[in-house]
């Protein structure tokens, strides 16, 4: 909301990140202020990961700068002003619902109460359950919840619903709008576009260890505002403002801002094709242009 003005709770500042030969971030620079709702987002190996887990002090950059609430993530006062969530959670079986959120809920000064807790998530009615009786997506939006049970300045939620059903999902998305709400910080990494458009404002597009775009959401669509241009042809020559290219199914597909100006381009170059075909691309399809710009070739 606003977010210009709310008091800096995380940053990043041109870190590196490899792991041997890997360069998972590329001198990724990120700030987070109180209030937003930001959502990162890229690809497979896009490196979203690896920034969430330099953020929250689970790994330390190769070089570059790392600060959490004013201080370092390396510091266990400080994480306790934090809610995490990691792609997996490993959750003792035996323990009853409840029980869990109140052994979580007793490492932090402040908490927020276990009825609520998992009320907000949808989770009201399993509290006597054991977890390991409950259902894959049940633990994982247990395990969502957790992340909130401190009264969290910030949380980091790393693919929060992955594998979730459409229900699931959406009672996930309630409870972190209802921690928004209240004026809570979330930082989300998704491949889910719809996720990012239902709950973000802002949007850091990552890709091949860098940011691609960092800006609210309209902006990043705006970014590219693309049509996809589809035609069958051998090869192409370079033409003028490709954002991104591929070739599916024996077809070159291209996205562009202008397809006029494309398809002038196109004819004037005497090179064949057929079956041209233009329509507007999905944001899918952008946010693929968007990572895949550097590679593109037309
Ligand atoms: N512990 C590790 N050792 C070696 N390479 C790693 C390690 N962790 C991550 N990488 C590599 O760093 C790159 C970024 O990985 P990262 O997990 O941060 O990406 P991601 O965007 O979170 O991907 P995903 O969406 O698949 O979780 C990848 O190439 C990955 O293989």
């Amino acid at each position: 909301m606003n977010s210009s003005s709310g008091k800096l709770l995380a940053r990043a500042g041109e870190v590196t990140r490899r792991y041997g030969d890997v360069v998972a971030l590329d001198r990724v620079s990120l700030d987070i202020r109180a209030g937003e709702l930001v959502g990162l987002l890229g690809p497979n190996g896009a490196g979203k990961s690896t920034l969430i887990n330099l953020l929250v002090g689970l790994r330390r950059p190769t070089s570059g700068t790392v600060e959490l609430l004013g201080g370092s993530p390396l510091d266990a006062a400080v994480r306790r002003g934090i809610g995490v969530t990691p792609q997996e959670t490993g959750l003792p079986d035996s323990l009853r619902v409840g029980e869990i959120v109140d052994f979580v809920g007793a490492h932090f000064p402040e908490r927020l109460g276990t009825a609520e807790l998992l009320a907000r998530f949808g989770l009201g009615d399993l509290v006597r359950r054991q977890v390991g009786s409950l259902s894959g997506g049940q633990r994982r939006r247990l395990g969502v919840a957790l992340a909130f049970a401190g009264r969290p300045k910030l949380v980091f939620l790393d693919e929060p619903t992955t594998g979730l059903d459409v229900e699931a999902r959406r009672a996930l998305w309630d409870g972190i709008r209802a921690f928004h709400e209240d004026g809570g910080t979330v930082l989300l990494t998704s491949h889910y576009l719809e996720e990012v458009e239902a709950l973000a404002e802002r949007v850091v597009v990552i890709g091949n260890g860098r940011v691609l775009a960092d800006d609210t959401m309209r902006a990043v669509r705006g970014l590219v505002g693309t049509r996809r241009v589809s035609l069958v042809a051998e090869s192409l020559p370079d033409l003028p403002g490709v954002l991104g290219a591929e070739r599916v199914d024996g077809r070159i597909d291209l996205v562009v801002s202008d397809p006029d100006r494309l398809v002038v381009e196109l004819v004037r170059s005497g090179a064949p094709f057929s079956g041209l075909e233009i329509r507007p691309a999905t944001l899918e399809e952008a946010f693929l242009a968007l990572t895949s710009k550097e590679s593109a070739h037309a």
